[in-house]
C-alpha cells in the first residue's frame, strides 16, 4: 500500500514544545500507524521479548490455539500498541481494541466479550485504568472463558453465565506496578519493553525514513536516533521535523549538519533534553538553589501546567539523573548543574552538622 504522507502532514499537530513528549498527540497517531512494523521480523531492538513472543506464538499456531494472554508493559513509545496488532497478524486473527478508560461499567466488558470469536485477540490498552468491577470478569473471563451476566438489579438480580471461545487478552500498561497482583497473575507471558539503544533507533529512523521516501545519510540518522530519548515515537517524530527543515532550508537531505541545524532550532540537545526540561532544571538551580522545592512552585515558575511538567519534563529527568523526587521536593542533581553549565553547589551540611546550629 503506498503510503501518501502528504495526507497526513497538514493534521499534524505537533507543537514544538511536545517534540519530545513520551505521548502521542492527536493525528500523529495516523503517522504513526503508517510507521508502525507489521511482523515480528520487522520489529527492531527489544530482542529479548520478540525472540520469547515468537516462541509463544508458534507453539501455539503447532497446537491449533489461542496463545496465552500477553501483558505487555513499558513506558510510552516503545512499542506496546504495535506488538499487539503484531500478534493479532501473525496469528492470522481480528483484533479487537478498547482500552481501560473506555470500559466504565463491566457490561461493557461482557458486550466485548461476548462478541468475540475463537482465537481473536482482544487487546486492552492502558488496562490499568479499568474499573474494579470490569477488572473482576475479566479475571474470570481470562482463566475460565466464562463470565456471569447480571440482570436486573436488587435482589431479584440474577447471575447468568454466559461461555466465551478461547480467546487472547492482549493487555498494555505504562504503569505495571499499578495492576491488582490476580490479573497480572493471570497472563500466561509479561513482556517488558525497555528504553532503546542508539544504534537501534538508529535503524528505526533509516526504516521510517526509507517509508517516507526522506533521503538519509548515517551520521544524520545516528544524530536524530542519539537525541531520541531511547523512545522510537520521538525518534520518528525528530526526523520528520529534521525532514522539514532539510526540505525547507537544504536540498531535501538529512545530513549530520542538517540535523544538527534542525535539532538546534526546535532546542532538542545532545541529550535529548528539550525546552521545557531545559526550564524545569534552570528554575531548579537558578532561582530555587537547586532546591527541593515542591512541583507547583516549580510549575509556576516555568510557566506551565503542573500535569505539564509532571508527566512530560520529569519521568526524563528522573531517569536521566537530572532530577530526584524527594518527600520535600524537588532537587537538582549535580549532573543539572553541569548540564546548564552552572558550578555545581557544595554538598548540602549533614544533619550533624545541622545540629550545632542549634547550639546543640
Ligand atoms: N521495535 C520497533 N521498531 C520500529 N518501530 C517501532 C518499534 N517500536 C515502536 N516503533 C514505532 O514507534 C511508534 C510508537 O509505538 P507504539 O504506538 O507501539 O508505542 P506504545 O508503547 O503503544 O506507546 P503508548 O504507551 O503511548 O501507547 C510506532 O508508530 C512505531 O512506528
Ligand atoms: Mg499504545
Amino acid at each position: 500500500m503506498p503510503f501518501h504522507e502528504e495526507d497526513l502532514d497538514e493534521a499534524e499537530t505537533t507543537y514544538f514544545r511536545s517534540l519530545t513528549a513520551a505521548e502521542a498527540e492527536g493525528d500523529e497517531r495516523a503517522v504513526e500507524a503508517a510507521l508502525r512494523p507489521r511482523t515480528l521480523d520487522e520489529v527492531v531492538g527489544q530482542v529479548r521479548v520478540r525472540d520469547q513472543l515468537g516462541l509463544v506464538l508458534e507453539a501455539a499456531r503447532r497446537r491449533g490455539r489461542a496463545p496465552d494472554h500477553v501483558l505487555l508493559s513499558g513506558p510510552p513509545g516503545l512499542g506496546k500498541t504495535t506488538l499487539a496488532m503484531i500478534i493479532a497478524t501473525e496469528m492470522s486473527t481480528p483484533l479487537r481494541l478498547t482500552s481501560g478508560p473506555a470500559i466504565t461499567h463491566a457490561g461493557d466488558l461482557a458486550a466485548i466479550l461476548s462478541g468475540m470469536n475463537e482465537g481473536d485477540v482482544l487487546f486492552v490498552d492502558e488496562i490499568h485504568r479499568m474499573s474494579r468491577p470490569a477488572e473482576e470478569m475479566l479475571y474470570m473471563a481470562m482463566e475460565d472463558f466464562r463470565v456471569d451476566v447480571v440482570i436486573g438489579k436488587g435482589p431479584g438480580a440474577t447471575a447468568i453465565p454466559l461461555e466465551i471461545p478461547p480467546f487472547t487478552l492482549v493487555g498494555a500498561t505504562t504503569r505495571a506496578g499499578l495492576l491488582p497482583g490476580p490479573l497480572r497473575d493471570r497472563f500466561g507471558f509479561t513482556a517488558h519493553l525497555e528504553y532503546y539503544e542508539p544504534h537501534e533507533l538508529d535503524l528505526i529512523v533509516h526504516r521510517s525514513a526509507a517509508l517516507l521516501g526522506v533521503d538519509v545519510v548515517d551520521d544524520g540518522t545516528a544524530e536524530i536516533a542519539s537525541r531520541s530519548r531511547g523512545t522510537p515515537r520521538i525518534a520518528n517524530r525528530l526526523l520528520r521535523r529534521v525532514r522539514d527543515y532539510a526540505q525547507v532550508r537544504a536540498d531535501g537531505v538529512v545530513t549530520l549538519a542538517v540535523a544538527h541545524a534542525a535539532l538546534e532550532m526546535y532546542e532538542v540537545d545532545q541529550l535529548g533534553l528539550d525546552r521545557l526540561d531545559r526550564a524545569v532544571l534552570d528554575a531548579l538551580c537558578r532561582r530555587f538553589g537547586g532546591g527541593p522545592v515542591g512541583i507547583s512552585t516549580l510549575a509556576v515558575a516555568v510557566g506551565e501546567e503542573r500535569e505539564t511538567v509532571e508527566e512530560v519534563a520529569e519521568p526524563f529527568l528522573v531517569r536521566n539523573g537530572f532530577l530526584a523526587r524527594t518527600p520535600r521536593g524537588r532537587v537538582a542533581t549535580p549532573a543539572a548543574w553541569e548540564h546548564l553549565g552552572l558550578t555545581v553547589p557544595p554538598a548540602p551540611a549533614p544533619l550533624a552538622a545541622e545540629g550545632t546550629l542549634f547550639g546543640e
